[in-house]
């Protein structure tokens, strides 16, 4: 059975059981009709979640993977804040007249700076320094910059990811060295988004792997306040019922070696069983 349906019935019930509530507290998410979002939160989730072994998606319910995919790159690749650039409407409620959301996501990984002499930006900041320099512990985006935040459309909920190489253990018969990241969250919507993120993150640290010829390891999501809205905990707690199902099988094509490549077409997903898709999940704004 799949080890991220574990991991995600146990995170829900957590906040579920021993989380706290913020109802009567001044939040600033609110509902289509205007009424205030409130959640019962948890604060300080950590998941491990490791690549080399299965696949992070859950099978509760279906995780649109190709959409996922392709907002990943929308930010690390196309480097693009417009929803235009975008094939999946999830940002729609965030964007200006112009399909912009403002100076976050991939305006940030856009951006360039000097780097000892040279013009990078993030990502080619972090593809490099695997290349030149694995063993480096220096090596992450951030797109948490205060600077920008006052005209972005949602400030960054994922936020940093920290690349970290390590050898093959003994047992491993992949002698290839092992790349791990940590993905910092500073928000994170349970029902919405937790799988979501989860597999993007998963299929980035793939990509980033394959194009300097490592195997993805660990993903370790640092989640600082992990919540579930009150319109989502029915539909939570229906999904706990849920049966499980084994991972799917996950990978890339392997002739793709940079990662600019890399498209939605490049995801090979075999053996995705799931339980049946919940509808219109509301989505607070
Ligand atoms: N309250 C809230 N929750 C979020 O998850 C969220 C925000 N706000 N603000 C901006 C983005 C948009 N996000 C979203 C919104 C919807 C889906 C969603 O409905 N995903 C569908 C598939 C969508 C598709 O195939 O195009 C799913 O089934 O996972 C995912 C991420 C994550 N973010
Ligand atoms: O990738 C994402 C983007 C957004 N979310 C969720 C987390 C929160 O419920 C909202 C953002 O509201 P804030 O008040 O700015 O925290 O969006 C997510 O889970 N994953």
């Amino acid at each position: 059975m799949s080890y991220a349906d574990r991991l995600f019935k146990e995170t829900c019930r957590d906040i579920l059981e021993n989380g706290t509530d913020t109802k009567g507290e001044l939040v600033r998410p609110h509902w289509e009709d205007g009424t205030p979002a409130y959640t019962v939160k948890k604060f300080g989730v950590v998941n491990r979640y490791d690549l080399r072994k299965e696949f992070p998606a859950i099978t509760l319910r279906r995780i649109a993977l190709k959409s996922a995919m392709d907002e990943i790159l929308w930010i690390y690749q196309k480097k693009s804040n417009n929803i235009h650039d975008l094939n999946s409407h999830v940002w729609d409620s965030w964007a200006d007249e112009t399909g912009s959301i403002g100076t976050c996501y991939g305006d940030v990984i856009r951006r360039k700076f000097i780097y000892k002499g040279e013009e990078t930006d993030q990502m080619d900041y972090v593809l490099r320094q695997l290349k030149e320099n694995p063993y480096s512990r220096r090596i992450m985006t951030n797109m948490y910059q205060f600077e920008y935040l006052h005209s972005g459309g949602l400030d960054p909920c994922c936020y940093s990811m920290t690349y970290n190489v390590t050898a093959p253990r003994p047992e491993d018969t992949d002698r290839r060295l092992v790349l791990n990241a940590v993905l910092n969250q500073r928000s994170q919507d349970m029902l919405a988004a937790n799988g979501w993120n989860v597999c993007q993150y998963a299929i980035l640290l793939m990509m980033v792997a394959q194009v300097n010829d490592m195997v993805p390891g660990e993903l370790v999501h640092i989640i600082a306040d992990a919540h579930i809205y009150d319109r989502h905990v029915p539909m939570i707690q229906e999904l706990l019922t849920r049966e499980e199902y084994p991972a799917p099988k996950v990978s890339l094509n392997p002739e793709v070696k940079d990662f600019y490549q890399f498209t939605t077409q490049d995801l090979i997903v075999e053996d995705y069983v799931t339980g049946e898709q919940i509808k219109n999940i509301p989505v607070a704004v």
